[in-house]
Parts: C-alpha cells; structure tokens; sequence
C-alpha cells in the first residue's frame, strides 16, 4: 500500500507554471538599473558603512609610505645569507642603533653592523632583512643568529605593498565594509563621495493583520512583516519609507502603491498575491503598472509577485520597482534574500561582484531531506563547524512558512536546486549563511 507521502510525490507537478529561481535571478538582472548613480554626496567617513563608492578611489600616498620591519629583532644586510643550502653557522653582528616606529633611523653602517628594529620602524638605508629578537642572542653589543632560520629579504615589508600612490584603491560601487573605512583611513581621506542611499517604500496589506498597540482580535494576527523588512532594508543601507498598513481595498492599495512610487525608488510590499478572495496587489500592480512575473518555482516565496509602478515628477527618471512579497512570514525572508536584495544593491549602484547573491557554501546534510525536483527549496538549518571535515547542517524542525521562531534560531538556509530531490543523511548540501547578509 502506498503511504500518503508517496501518493502526494506522484501527483502532477504543480509548479510548471513557474519561473525557475534562476530565471527570476537573470530577469531581474534586466529589469532593475542602477538608479542613482548620478546623485552622490559626500559623506564622513563614519558616516560611510555600508554606503556605495561614487567613483574609483585613486591612492593619493603610498601605504605603507616606506619599507618597514614586519618583526620587533634586528636589521641587517641579508647580503651575509648563505644563497643555496643554509650551513647551520651562526652569524655574529655588531648593534649600532635602535630604529624606533615613527622616525627614521640614519646612521652610518659598515659591513657586520646591525640595528636593533621595532616592528614598523622604517628600514634603515642598505638593510633589507630582519632577524625576529627571538632567534637572537645578545652579549653586549654583538648580537648572533643562527642562519637557518631565515633567507634574505624576511620581515621586511615594501612600501606601497598594499597600496600604491596612483593606483585604484577601491573601485566605484564598492559597498564599503569596515575594512574598506580602514584603507580610506590608511589614504589619510576624511571622507568619501558615495551615492544617495535608495529609497524603499514598504508596507505590508491584510484586514487580518493588527498593528503593535492594537488589542489583540479574534482572527487576527500582529504585523511581523513589516518589522523584518524594515531590519532586512535597514541592513542593506536604504533609507526606509514605512507606509504602515494597508486593508484589503484595492482602492486604498492603489493609492497606497501611487504614493510610494512618487516618494521611492522600490516599493516592498507583503502580502495580497496569492489567489485568494482578498488578494487584490497583482490585479491594483496590473491596473496601475505593469506586472513583470508571477510564481516563481521555490518554496516557500511561490506566489512572489514583481512589477514596476509609474512614477510622476522630473526627478524621477523610471518607474519604480515593486516587489510584492507572499505574506507568509518566512515566504517574505526568502523571497527577500534571493531576490528583493541583489536587484536592490544593483539598484544601489552595486558593481556585479557586490550584487551577486550570497555565495553558497558546502555542508554536510545531518539527516535526510525531502525534496521535490522542479522547484527550489530552502530550508532553514543550523550549520556548524566539524573539525577536519566539511561543517555540518541540521534543517530545523518545523518548516511552515508562516513560522518564524525556526528562521530565528536559524544561521543560514539550505539550498535544494530546482532538479534536485531527496537528499540523504550525509550528502553534501549547499547553504546560503545569514552572517553580514541578514
Ligand atoms: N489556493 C492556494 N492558496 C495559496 C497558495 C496557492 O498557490 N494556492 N499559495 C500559498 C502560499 S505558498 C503563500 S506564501 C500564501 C501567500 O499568500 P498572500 O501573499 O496572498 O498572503 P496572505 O494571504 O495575505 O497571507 C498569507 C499568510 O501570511 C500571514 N501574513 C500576511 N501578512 C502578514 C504580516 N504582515 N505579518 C504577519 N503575518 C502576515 C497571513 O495572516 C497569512 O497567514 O498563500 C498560500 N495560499
Ligand atoms: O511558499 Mo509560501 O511561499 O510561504 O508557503
């Protein structure tokens, strides 16, 4: 006898009307332009995370400015290095100085001299190989090593190594990281032009849904929605238009949609898209826009609706992007990640590489897992590190798209690729981590 489970595998597919994940992935690629890379402004760097470089950042000085010692030891001429097979000899130099960080050291050397050198003290003229002081022996002022450990030319660092004077430091539309605001710092820049931040209307729709402060209602559910997509826009670095709550009307969503198309360059919404009685965004996005595409073939995210509003006023050089969200809570997370959040950073004036979706690691699945090819699934999973072996990935229980505390507790999401099917206990999956993404 067959079991339930069986029965439902061999029902007729009911995606094959959807676009695949990487279909949606390139269309979107085509639809969306970066907007705003005309408008920039200059900005401190503090002010500067997270925001997208107006244009290529040339190095003004070189870092570092000199050659330097990598090592707290003593500088010497490597001349004095065995060039083939070290022969285990101990090498005896006389100290004539200390080279401290900060200053140059000048003194006059002869051949055998050393300087005793602290790590990032510029290199002394005619030295170019440092010995770490604990390789060294000090009697006096004589200092010995033994040869071995080193060959000519160690710790000491180039100037310009890093960066070089004239050359591009960072490119335009780079979305500036922590280490980023520290190599403009190393520049010795106060600041950088960036783009304007991205606008992003956002609202979520539903007469089931109450807002915080709102007693609680029999049938009623409180806004989550629009709180994660305020973090998940807050988090890219758009500066966020929160349009509330919009009831089941169509008339009201119109106006709504209208009046987020003329204050913002995207539009997020959640909610409305699926095939129910008071699903009214698809039909108000046709009436007032275009719609671009409906059902995408993954789970959950399926009934994702994308479409562009019109926008009215000469500063606005296009229509406006709206992404309507299922409103199923994790439906809208999901969606978000693999699509809402590439097309807006390539909106943000993103270059490719940093627009690109998460990249996606490998993990060891720590149990079976259903999954139905023709569609993309993502589950949510814990993925933790195994030492000597590839890291491990446990799904987390309860899978339901309307259940959030799983996506909590989760700290990525495993990818199950549209031909894909069952996975089994120890296959290797792939798995989108959240950390720096959501
Ligand atoms: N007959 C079918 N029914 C459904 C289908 C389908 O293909 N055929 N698709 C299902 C899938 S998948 C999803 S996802 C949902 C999406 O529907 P909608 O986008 O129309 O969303 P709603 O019906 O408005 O809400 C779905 C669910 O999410 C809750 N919700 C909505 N907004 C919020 C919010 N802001 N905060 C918290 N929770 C929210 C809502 O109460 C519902 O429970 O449709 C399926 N149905
Ligand atoms: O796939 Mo729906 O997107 O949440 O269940």
């Amino acid at each position: 006898m067959s079991s339930l489970a069986d029965i439902a595998a061999a029902l007729p597919r009911h995606d094959t009307d959807a676009l695949s994940v990487d279909a949606v992935q390139a269309s979107l690629a085509q639809l969306v332009a970066p907007l705003v890379v005309t408008q920039r402004e200059s900005v401190s760097l503090r002010d500067a995370l997270g925001r997208v470089l107006a244009e290529d950042l040339i190095s003004p000085v070189s870092v570092p400015p000199h050659d330097n010692s990598a090592m707290d030891g003593y500088a010497f001429d490597g001349a004095i290095l065995p060039t083939d097979a070290p022969a285990d000899h101990s090498i005896k130099l006389r100290v004539v100085g200390t080279a401290l960080a900060g200053a140059a050291w000048r003194g006059a050397l002869v051949p055998g001299d050393a300087v005793r050198i602290m790590t990032g003290a510029m290199m002394p003229a005619g030295l170019d190989t440092v010995i770490p002081q604990e390789f060294c022996q000090v009697e006096g002022d004589m200092v010995s090593f033994p040869d071995r450990v080193l060959r000519r030319g160690d710790n000491r660092r180039f100037a310009g190594e890093d960066l070089m004077k004239g050359q591009p430091a960072l490119e335009r539309g780079e979305r500036l990281s922590p280490a980023a605001l520290g190599m403009v710092a190393s520049l010795g820049l106060p600041g950088v032009p960036v783009l304007r931040k991205l606008r992003v209307a956002y609202f979520s729709t539903g007469d089931e849904i109450l807002c915080i402060g709102e007693p609680p209602r029999e049938g009623a559910v409180y806004d989550s929605n629009r709180y994660t997509v305020f973090g998940l826009l807050t988090r890219l670095g758009c500066e966020v238009i929160d349009l509330g709550l919009v009831h089941d009307d169509p008339v009201t969503l119109a106006a709504t949609l209208k009046r987020a198309a003329r204050e913002a360059d995207a539009i997020v919404t959640s909610g409305g898209v699926s095939v129910g009685a008071a699903d009214h965004t698809r039909d108000v996005m046709q009436q007032i826009g275009e719609m671009a595409f409906w059902h995408v073939a993954m789970r959950p995210g399926r009934p994702l609706a994308v479409g562009l509003i019109p926008r009215e006023g000469e500063e606005h050089p296009g229509p406006a992007v709206l992404f309507g969200l299922p409103g199923n809570p994790v439906a809208v997370m999901v969606t978000f990640l693999a699509f809402v959040r590439p097309a807006l950073l390539r909106m943000m004036g993103c270059h490719d590489a940093a627009s690109a979706p998460p990249p996606l690691l490998r993990a060891r699945s720590a149990g079976p897992i259903r999954k139905k090819p023709g569609r993309t699934e993502y589950q949510r999973g814990f993925v933790k590190a195994v030492a000597g072996s590839l890291p491990e990935v446990r799904v987390a229980g309860n899978q339901g798209s309307g259940v959030l505390s799983s996506m909590v507790e989760a700290n990525g999401l495993v990818v199950l690729h549209h031909d894909q099917g069952h996975v089994a206990a120890g296959e290797e999956v792939d798995v989108m981590l959240f950390d720096g993404v959501i």
